[in-house]
């Protein structure tokens, strides 16, 4: 990637491929860009305040926002199936997108989460509320994730992907869009630097512009078919864009 960034510290980096040379140019750099990450989240409260950074009163306007974009996206397929439906909830921290949103709509949820602390509230939080929605919890980061043809009718990925590097972004999304069912959508929900990229160094965590984000989708064979911008936030928060990610061979077939 081309484009210029910064990060936290207001340092400048003249494109992406410079930034990721620093920060994981070499497999042990790579483990070590990772095992930050999960050294931040561990030391956070598994609670919704926790994940959302101290946002946590910002979550029933997302959820809201997000259940009206899956039913546009998805919802011909929620009320037509007469099958099982299956999701992925990835990076799902303490199972908020599970509780609030994906549990009332599919039979079978994959709550994917590495840090176990969290991946531990998500159970004791779903395996006590009344869904009939089958949890099946994975303590795994999103680069670590295998394929599962067929399986997915939707993943969604919130407010997680930026801990990737591009090449594991885009590596995942393959992953992902390999193990849609015919129909399925990869929904990913996440901040949009202005431009280029910001670099979170105490969390290692990248935020990636609109048109970055699109190009990694690209590059993993992936079509945007809907994006749409969350509004009501808070002022001074990241722009947050959901969009809805189908294989581009499913146009040519
Ligand atoms: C901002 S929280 C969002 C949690 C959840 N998606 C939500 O919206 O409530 C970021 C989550 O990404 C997880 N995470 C960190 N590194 C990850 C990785 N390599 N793969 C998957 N998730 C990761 C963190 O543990 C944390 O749960």
């Amino acid at each position: 990637m081309q484009s210029g960034g910064l990060d936290t510290d207001g340092t400048r980096y003249k494109s992406a491929d410079d930034m990721w040379r620093e920060q994981a140019s070499s497999p042990f750099d790579t483990a070590c860009w990772y095992q930050k990450g999960i050294d931040y989240w561990d030391k956070v409260e598994a609670s919704v305040d926790g994940v959302l950074g101290g946002f946590g009163t910002i979550s029933p306007n997302d959820l809201k926002h997000s259940k009206s974009f899956l039913l546009d996206v998805f919802g011909e397929q929620l009320e037509k199936s007469a099958s099982s439906l299956v999701a992925a909830d990835c990076g799902a921290g303490v199972g908020r997108i599970t509780k609030g949103l994906l549990s009332h709509y599919f039979t079978e949820v994959d709550v994917i989460e590495p840090v176990r602390h969290f991946l531990s509230k998500a159970e004791e939080s779903l395996s006590s509320s009344s869904s009939t929605c089958k949890c099946n919890f994975l303590l795994k980061g999103l680069q670590e994730v295998e394929e599962r043809p067929g399986r997915y009718d939707v993943v969604w990925i919130q407010w997680c992907i930026g801990h990737l590097t591009d090449e594991d972004c885009v590596e995942f999304l393959k992953v992902c869009s390999r193990s849609l069912k015919p129909e399925g959508v990869v929904v990913v929900k996440e901040n949009n630097a202005r431009r280029g990229f910001v670099l979170d160094k105490q969390d290692s965590s990248v935020t990636r512009s609109d048109s970055y984000l699109v190009q990694l989708f690209n590059k993993a064979g992936l079509k945007v078919t809907t994006s749409r911008l969350e509004t009501d936030l808070p002022e001074g928060l990241f722009a947050v864009r959901a969009y809805a990610l189908v294989p581009q061979t499913r146009f040519f077939a």
